[in-house]
């Protein structure tokens, strides 16, 4: 692993900011991307001006990215959703030409950037696809502190629930299964991963009287691609496959929709879930949650789970050498 990881400032107006420096308890090599003057008043920091500059002890180093606005806990400013924006681009310039190490982004306000700047994407994580090329990527919740551990991947993310059934086909499923078996040999070290896959439906079609998905498709599909070696199981009812024992039986889930794959990782983990793009060029991670409008500018935020992001995107760096 060469360089630093590189936090983006996400939504200023949300508990990214306080969340950069409570996040130097991390002991991770990381910089953050943004607005000095977004940060809280108590913070120390440091501007660098190449990612791997060095600062005194105890101080955030920090890439300046000005900002046209100041934020206002709890109100996005449109005039900065803009700035918001770049700053993701910038940083995957940063990594993608071997300047940082990996990337953790600190959540944004997907409503705030569409209104303020007309942002074209849902997330980060098809903004991401996008600026890598155009790569064909999925998002994991990984869990950190709960054994056995909690991975879920949302094979449709960020839609309205009634699009998901003409969403989820067997082409989006097929890619979904082949990047979460890729990444979890290659970024999690899982020699032989063991993926089980959610069926669309109560009781996973109930033998085709609530819901035919399972059978006419999503069963045959498991049974080609086990056929090709994969350890895949499935499709099982999604209600009872994250409880303990249920989890022991395999490495990742594949869910058919949003909230099937984070309710179970968000109530098991808040704290320590980690938001991981998966088939990307280079590592990303994110903390689970979301800009905290509520408790933005409070002193209050949780900085667990970007801590727990930024260890794993190192650990990920590293891994990929
Ligand atoms: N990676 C990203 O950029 C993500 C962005 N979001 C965005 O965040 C915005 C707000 O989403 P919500 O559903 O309200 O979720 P949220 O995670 O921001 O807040 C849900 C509840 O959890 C609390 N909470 C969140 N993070 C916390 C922390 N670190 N410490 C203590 N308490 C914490 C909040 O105060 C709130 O009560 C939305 O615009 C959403 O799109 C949501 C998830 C990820
Ligand atoms: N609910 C998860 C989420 O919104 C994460 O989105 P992304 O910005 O990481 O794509």
């Amino acid at each position: 692993m060469t360089g630093r990881i590189i936090l983006t400032c996400g939504e200023p107006a949300g508990i990214g900011p306080e969340l950069a420096g409570k996040a130097l308890a991390s002991g991770v090599d990381f910089a953050f991307l943004g607005d000095p003057a977004h940060l809280p008043p108590d913070t120390a920091w440091s501007e660098i001006q190449t990612p791997d500059a060095p600062v005194p002890a105890g101080h955030l180093p920090v890439l300046r990215h000005d900002f046209p606005a100041p934020a206002t806990p709890g109100r996005p400013e449109p005039a900065n959703a803009a700035a918001t924006i770049a700053v993701i681009a910038r940083a995957v310039d940063l990594v993608m030409c071997g300047r940082a190490a990996a990337i953790c982004t600190l959540p944004i306000n997907k409503q705030a950037l569409i209104e303020g700047a007309g942002f074209g994407y849902p997330g980060h994580t098809e903004y991401l696809a996008h600026l890598a090329g155009g790569v064909d990527v999925a998002m994991m919740l990984a869990s950190t502190t709960v054994t056995p551990p909690c991975r879920v991947v949302p094979a449709t993310i960020h839609m309205a629930l009634e699009r998901v059934p003409d969403a989820l086909t067997p082409d989006l499923l097929e890619r979904t299964i082949r990047i979460t078996h890729a990444a979890m040999i290659r970024d999690f070290g899982i020699a032989d991963p063991r993926i089980a896959i959610a069926g669309l439906n109560p009781h996973a079609g109930e033998g085709g009287t609530m819901g035919r998905q399972e059978i006419d498709w999503i069963a045959p599909l498991i049974l080609r691609l086990q056929g090709e070696g994969l350890t895949l199981i499935g499709p099982l009812p999604a209600d009872t496959m994250f409880h303990a024992p249920a989890r022991a039986r395999y490495d990742a889930a594949i869910c058919a929709y949003h909230d099937q794959a984070l309710i179970p990782i968000k109530t098991l983990d808040f704290a320590g879930g980690v938001n991981v793009t998966l088939g990307l060029p280079f590592v990303r991670t994110s903390p689970d949650h979301g800009t905290g409008f509520d408790i933005a500018g409070k002193g209050i935020a949780d900085p667990a789970s970007t801590i727990a992001a930024l260890r794993m995107a190192r650990d990920m760096a590293t891994a990929r050498g």
